[in-house]
């Protein structure tokens, strides 16, 4: 499990090891990791080529422009500046708020014998000052490498001008950026970006993961994320977290053997319509894929489901009447019309866990969501959720976190929400939001929704609590994807035939 923290419970973590250290040990550590850090990357053993024609691979010789803020993490970066300058590195520090400055790491910058600029953020709009900024955006687009200090855990809003432009400089002309803690500009804690902000190709963070190194639109400013261990203990809850394999695979359910169908799990599906048909086909499809005894499907599709899936137990009156189910999926492709919405009632109406899908989130009614007993798990894309929420789909997608905790909490339900990345959250806010990363873009395609409802829904059948049917369904649906794409464009039902060699991916390990 990866676990992302809180700026909050970060700062507390660090005073409470650092009363208990000599000054400045827990700085160096930081340094010492990101001085390792940029130099596997100068040898070419980073996530992106640092080595520029004329250059050979390593530390000695390179060009390296340490962008330094005014707090803590300019401070890391000038120490591990120090670090690679004593190497046998060209070290160049721009101090954005040189008034400011970590004195420690200056004064180990410039004994390393690193040169050190001051590039007052202030000056970078004064005629006065044209020529110098100039001058080191220059330095920039020359460096083998660029290191972001700017802000850290003490960062608020968007990078200002002089600094979004340096960050620029790099960033154009395709120099590797290493980002400290967190790329300067995101908000670490809701990985929201308000503002201009750095996107690096490394982020080496301390300690643990920030929810913006996880969460979009932040997280696609992080490129690859290396976490250094500098000795934290953070004894309280997350704020989010992502499975990884090995807690995939001890949630998947395993028949035994005296299982039966039944005991496996019976997930009902009532999806599809006249008009999309379609959509109960790749739900039932999901379904079966994810280990579901039996799967009851209930709605028009009946003889669409049952030609192509004859495995289905069939039938196209109200769901209720067609007999004992562990979970209901319910909402695929249903439609807009009265008879649609009767199917959803109907539905939460049982005493058993219900997902609602796409269409069926038009009738929801939170009064009696919330005098549920079973487990409702919702499962919109942004744009149902703006819906639900009565806000703009920007909004969500610019919000991503906030507005899957405001739905669990106001809905009384589990939410999934769909996208770029996937979030989790439960009704319980002291849950973590668990944040699925096996997504690829290619899943963004006609009714690939529609499987990963089968396959939640299918794990709820077999027992899972809505978060874990949700969260490991995501990631089985996630990496499906990504086997049946490898690299080309999938449909829905590539994904839904690929679930298998996902489910032997995760149990593998
Ligand atoms: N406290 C510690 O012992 C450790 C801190 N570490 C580093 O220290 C960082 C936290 O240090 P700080 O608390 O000083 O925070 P920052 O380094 O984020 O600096 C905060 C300061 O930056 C300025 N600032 C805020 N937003 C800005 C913006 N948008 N543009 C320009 N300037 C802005 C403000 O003056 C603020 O006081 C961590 O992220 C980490 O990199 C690490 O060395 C690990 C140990
Ligand atoms: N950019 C993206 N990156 C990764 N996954 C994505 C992206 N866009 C969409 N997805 C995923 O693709 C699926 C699309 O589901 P949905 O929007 O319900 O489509 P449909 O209604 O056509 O089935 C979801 O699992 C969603 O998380
Ligand atoms: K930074």
């Amino acid at each position: 499990m990866r676990h992302a923290h809180s700026v909050q419970a970060v700062r507390a973590a660090e005073s409470e090891l650092m009363a208990r250290l000599p000054e400045g040990a827990l700085m160096q550590r930081a340094a010492a990791g990101l001085a390792a850090a940029c130099a596997a990357l100068l040898a070419g053993r980073g996530p992106v080529p640092a080595v520029r024609p004329g250059r050979g691979p390593g530390v000695y010789g390179a060009r390296v422009v340490l962008l330094v803020g005014a707090g803590g993490n300019g401070g890391d970066a000038l120490y591990a500046g120090a670090r690679l300058a004593r190497r046998g590195a060209g070290v160049a520090a721009l101090l954005l708020a040189p008034g400011k400055a970590h004195r420690g790491g200056l004064t180990a910058l410039a004994a390393a014998g690193g040169e050190i600029i001051e590039t007052a953020e202030e000056t970078a709009t004064d005629p006065a000052y044209a020529a110098h900024w100039h001058h080191v955006e220059r330095m920039l687009t020359r460096a083998d490498l660029v290191v972001d200090g700017i802000t850290g855990l003490g960062g608020r809003g968007g990078l200002r001008t002089g600094a979004a432009r340096l960050a620029h400089a790099a960033e154009a002309d395709k120099v590797p950026v290493v980002a400290v803690d967190l790329p300067s500009g995101i908000d670490a804690d809701t990985g929201e970006v308000h503002g201009p902000a750095v996107t690096a190709d490394l982020t080496v963070t301390f300690g643990t993961h920030k929810p913006g190194l996880l969460v979009d639109p932040a997280r696609e400013h992080a490129g690859t994320v290396r976490l250094i261990d500098i000795g934290l203990d953070l004894p309280g809850p997350a704020a989010a977290e992502a499975l990884q394999h090995a807690d995939v695979a001890a949630l998947l359910p395993r028949p035994a053997p005296e299982s039966d169908k039944y005991r496996r799990g019976v997930v009902g599906i009532c999806a599809g319509s006249a008009r999309y048909p379609g959509a109960a086909v790749l739900c039932v499809h999901g379904a079966l894929r994810t280990g579901a005894g039996a799967v009851r499907y209930a709605g028009p599709g009946d003889q669409a489901v049952v030609a192509r899936f004859p495995e289905t137990l069939v039938s196209s009156g109200l769901p209720s009447e067609a007999g004992r189910v562990q979970a209901w999926v319910v909402g695929p492709g249903l439609g807009e019309d009265e008879e649609a919405g009767r199917r959803v009632a109907d539905v939460l109406a049982q005493d058993v866990p219900v997902l609602v899908d796409a269409d069926g989130l038009r009738f929801l009614d939170r009064d009696r969501l919330r005098a549920r007993t079973a487990p409702t798990l919702l499962t919109p894309h942004a744009g149902e959720a703006a819906r639900l929420l009565g806000v703009e789909r920007e909004h969500v997608e610019a919000a991503r976190l906030t507005s899957v905790r405001r739905l669990a909490s106001e809905y009384g339900a589990t939410v999934l929400l769909k996208g770029s990345t996937t979030l989790v959250a439960a009704p319980d806010e002291s849950m973590p939001v668990r944040v699925n990363a096996t997504g690829t873009p290619w899943l963004a395609t006609a009714g690939s929704g529609d499987v990963l409802s089968g396959v939640a829904g299918s794990l709820l059948a077999a027992g899972l609590s809505a978060r874990d049917a949700a969260s490991a369904g995501a990631y089985l649906h996630g990496l499906a994807a990504r086997h049946a794409a490898d690299g080309a464009p999938v449909d829905a039902q590539d994904v839904a035939g690929a679930l298998p060699a996902a489910w032997r991916d995760v149990k593998r390990g």
